[in-house]
């Protein structure tokens, strides 16, 4: 007899393959002949969710039983990516489902290119929080991911005449089939109006809030997958609707704009992410956003733990609850009013029971990112949690007094109230004094935080701090983005080094291998002619796929120096005009990333890239040595191409800025060599990889610290370095803006006037360096050996490894394997 396997489970290719055909027709409503390419990505979308369904509501089963503690991660950003490929890699379907694709006539290839990737979030804090969520879900961790389910996310970025031109992300604009809406979980969120005292029937003092307005939000959750394992976790990102989306009685008067405008107003809150990644904007709407998902989270999660018959007294228990960085921080205001005035705890039970709950991670040290709300706009959008803000600051004031001694500088800066001016609600304040755990990203960026930000809390309660060195899911950012070198070294080491990344090291004994390296390269050099191939095809510019590929991609900020990236290459060409018939190592100089909408400095820092591109890239004297490429709308999805075609990975921010980073990471672990400051996570990569295989120039903390004390000039250094004098007065020559010298002027007076971040005095030393790359590239056997050690030496720099710290150090959760009950 003919064995059919359940269409919605089977895993035979031609299973699979009638799978599709049947969603096609039943949920896409397609015949083959006319269905578009996304009906047929819809089709397979539908196809594998289906084979996901059992591990993911036998996941959910376990959130539901009582002793099952669950790590909440609280995120106003999740930049997942697209979807598809990581899930069938992680289900272990790849070769399958792409042969069953194949079957139906198809290339699984274009179908994963058809799918839109859900851009909720800016940068390194959301992709950390996706990296995140994929291991604790392969450790078999159970999690539950909370945020915001915007209907835009993080615009699409177009180059229009060599400028960042913004355009709406409509990720939804097809619908999305890894999303399940659940309206029967949806809660109420209260804004605004007035609070109340009064006595309750048990004669208690009781406080009650008188909601001016009060928005409906409604649950979507996502799965996440664990990689061959049966955990798979829920992203859970709410939808804010109306209460009441029809004012009947409004219609009826005939005010048709009264009857929807709550729904409109309702609904704008979660309409768009902020596109800003570190400067601050203080909008109202961003609280909004902020306490309207804190508090969806906070009441789904005494929901549930009410639901398995526990006791609000041990909601920590059920909990382990982590803010990822300020944006959530309103958490600790708002489980204090529903413990105290919905659940009727006493406050110091629920003051315990809170501390316990919450985790804390700061990821940015700049001032200009520390979020604090102005005092007026936070009292009339949340006015209950501002009084609740008071007594926590006033029992904490009281504890600090004790501790300090009465010193009244010190706890005026340990305030929850930002009392110096205009007076400011400090979310980071708020954020530490109501967790038992603060840590940083990167060692240097903990100890920063401790010596800086945050030492007065360092102080009071050295015991509550840690570091968290971030990490990276290699089942992303290199089983999926580099098939090839994944199955080199699996077929050298076997495949554990896919959940145990510290087994990479045995590639070690490989790096002076002759025939490996060979092959090491081949697959560099393979990788390389792809991105070179989608430049050629995407943007009309012919590169050398043996050049020297010299990428930096990543937000565009000050901090970062792309523009001392820019001095480089202008110097090389300076070199070049000079000096034809000059030797220099081809160099691809590739760049990528999106600028905050309302950041000027970073749009113009754009410009001079595509504007210095425009002119080396069609100088015939330069003849293809060197050129210069910015890739558009760089987000996950065109950032798996990248990470594996780099040869060198530009990491060059100044000393103390970049919390940690995590590009760096996907660099080294795909064999790039990095070019590096002494700053963030370059440092523990620097001691993992070996000072000899690492490029590391540029002033250090300290010297960063004494050259600022001493009094810092730039102009010195622009007048003193001739090859930086002349790069720079070549740009305020109009020499790459068609004469128009007015053009990069900011530009150029803030370096050489002001210079906050230092790239004229690394300047010097940064080139030197960049010449030395240049020279070990040629060395091609030392090179290929110094790229190998680097792979094999990122074991470390695992989001498993991260998370297996935030477990055992913070959170205090053991893994639990889910069985598949029917
Ligand atoms: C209020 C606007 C805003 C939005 C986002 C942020 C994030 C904290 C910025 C961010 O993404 N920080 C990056 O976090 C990464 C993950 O820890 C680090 O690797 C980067 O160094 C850090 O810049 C700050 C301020």
């Amino acid at each position: 007899s003919i064995q059919v396997e359940d269409d919605r489970s089977g895993l035979g290719i031609e299973t699979l393959r009638r799978a599709i055909a049947d969603n096609l027709f039943y949920l896409q409503g397609k015949w083959p002949e006319i269905a578009t390419l996304n009906d047929f990505y819809m089709a397979l979308a539908n196809t594998v969710r289906d084979r996901l369904m059992p591990r993911w509501l036998n996941t959910i089963r376990n959130y539901r039983r009582s002793e099952v503690r669950v790590v909440a991660y609280l995120s106003a950003e999740f930049l997942l990516g697209p979807h598809l490929g990581i899930k069938l890699i992680n289900l272990g379907i790849e070769e399958l489902v792409r042969q069953a694709v194949a079957d139906s006539g198809l290339a699984l290839e274009d179908l994963l290119a058809q799918e839109e990737e859900p851009g909720l979030g800016n940068g390194g804090l959301g992709r950390l929080a996706a990296c995140y969520m994929e291991s604790l879900a392969t450790l078999e961790i159970p999690a539950i991911g909370y945020g915001i389910r915007y209907e835009f996310g993080i615009f699409d970025q177009e180059l229009r005449d060599g400028w960042q031109v913004e355009v709406t992300d409509k990720w939804l604009q097809y619908g999305n089939p890894w999303e399940i809406p659940r309206p029967e979980s949806a809660v109420m969120v209260r804004f605004g109006g007035r609070t109340e005292a009064y006595t309750d029937d048990e004669g208690a003092y009781r406080v009650r809030w008188i909601p001016a307005r009060v928005v409906k939000g409604v649950p979507y959750d996502t799965p996440i997958v664990g990689y061959y394992v049966n955990t798979t976790n829920t992203l859970r990102l709410w939808r804010a609707e109306a209460a009441e989306s029809f004012n009947f009685q409004a219609f009826n008067q005939g005010d048709y704009y009264g009857a929807v405008d709550q729904k409109i107003y309702s609904e704008n809150l979660t309409k768009v992410l902020y596109p800003n990644d570190e400067p601050l904007q203080g909008k109202q709407l961003r609280l909004e956003q902020q306490y309207f998902f804190v508090s969806c989270a906070l009441q789904d999660m005494i929901r549930l733990h009410r639901g398995a018959g526990g006791d609000l007294r041990q909601f920590h228990q059920k909990f382990a609850v982590q803010l990822n960085d300020t944006h959530p921080a309103v958490a600790v205001a708002e489980l204090m009013r529903l413990l105290v005035d919905e659940h009727r705890l006493p406050w110091d039970a629920a003051w315990e029971v809170s501390q316990s709950t919450f985790g804390f991670t700061n990821h940015t040290l700049l001032p200009e990112a520390l979020e604090k709300w102005p005092l007026p706009l936070f009292g009339s959008l949340l006015p209950r949690h501002l009084e609740i803000i008071y007594e926590i600051n006033q029992r904490f004031l009281d504890q600090a007094r004790v501790h300090f001694l009465g010193d009244s500088q010190k706890l005026a800066q340990l305030s929850l109230i930002d009392e110096s001016g205009e007076r400011y609600v400090r979310m980071a304040h708020l954020a530490c004094v109501g967790s038992h755990a603060i840590n940083g990203v990167a060692e240097l960026h903990s100890e920063l935080l401790k010596q800086t930000v945050l030492k007065d809390f360092y102080q009071l309660w050295p015991q509550k701090f840690q570091n968290k060195t971030n990490g990276v899911t290699p089942r992303r950012w290199l089983l999926l983005c580099n098939p090839r070198l994944s199955q080199l070294i699996t077929e050298h080491i076997g495949t554990d080094w896919v959940c145990q990344l510290e087994q990479l090291r045995q590639l070690e004994a490989y790096a002076e291998d002759r025939e490996f390296q060979r092959q090491w390269r081949q697959i560099k050099r393979a990788v390389k002619q792809d991105l070179a191939d989608h430049i050629q095809q995407t943007l009309n510019i012919a590169i050398n796929p043996d050049s020297l590929f010299d990428i930096q991609v990543k937000r565009i900020h000050e901090y970062k120096r792309q523009h001392l990236n820019v001095l480089h290459i202008i110097t090389l060409y300076n070199r070049i005009r000079r000096n034809p018939d000059i030797d220099i190592v081809p160099r691809t100089f590739i760049f990528g990333g999106k600028a905050a909408p309302g950041y000027i400095m970073a749009k113009l820092m754009i410009k001079v890239i595509t504007s210095v591109a425009e002119v080396v890239n069609n100088d015939p004297q330069v003849c293809d040595r060197i050129k210069v490429v910015f890739l558009p709308d760089y987000n996950v999805t065109n950032s798996q191409p990248v990470y594996p075609a780099a040869d060198l990975s530009e990491q060059i921010s100044t000393a103390g800025k970049e919390a940690s980073g995590t590009g760096n990471m996907k660099f080294s672990l795909n064999g790039a060599l990095t070019i590096g400051t002494l700053d963030g996570a370059n440092v523990e990569i620097r001691q993992a990889v070996g000072a000899e295989n690492f490029f590391l120039f540029g002033l250090t903390i300290e010297e960063v610290q004494q050259l600022q004390e001493s009094g810092y000039n730039p102009w010195d250094y622009y007048n003193r370095t001739p090859d930086l004098k002349e790069a720079i007065n070549l740009i305020n020559s109009g020499f790459f803006s068609h004469g128009n010298r007015e053009l990069f002027k900011p530009l150029v007076d803030s370096l050489v006037y002001d210079d906050p971040y230092l790239l004229l005095a690394d300047y010097s030393a940064y080139i030197d360096c960049q010449d030395t790359v240049g020279q070990r590239f040629r060395e091609t056997d030392t090179w290929t050996r110094m790229s190998i050690l680097n792979s094999a030496r990122m074991g470390y720099f695992s989001s498993d490894r991260a998370i297996r710290e935030y477990c055992q150090d913070i959170w205090h959760v053991t893994p639990i394997s889910v069985q598949l009950k029917p």
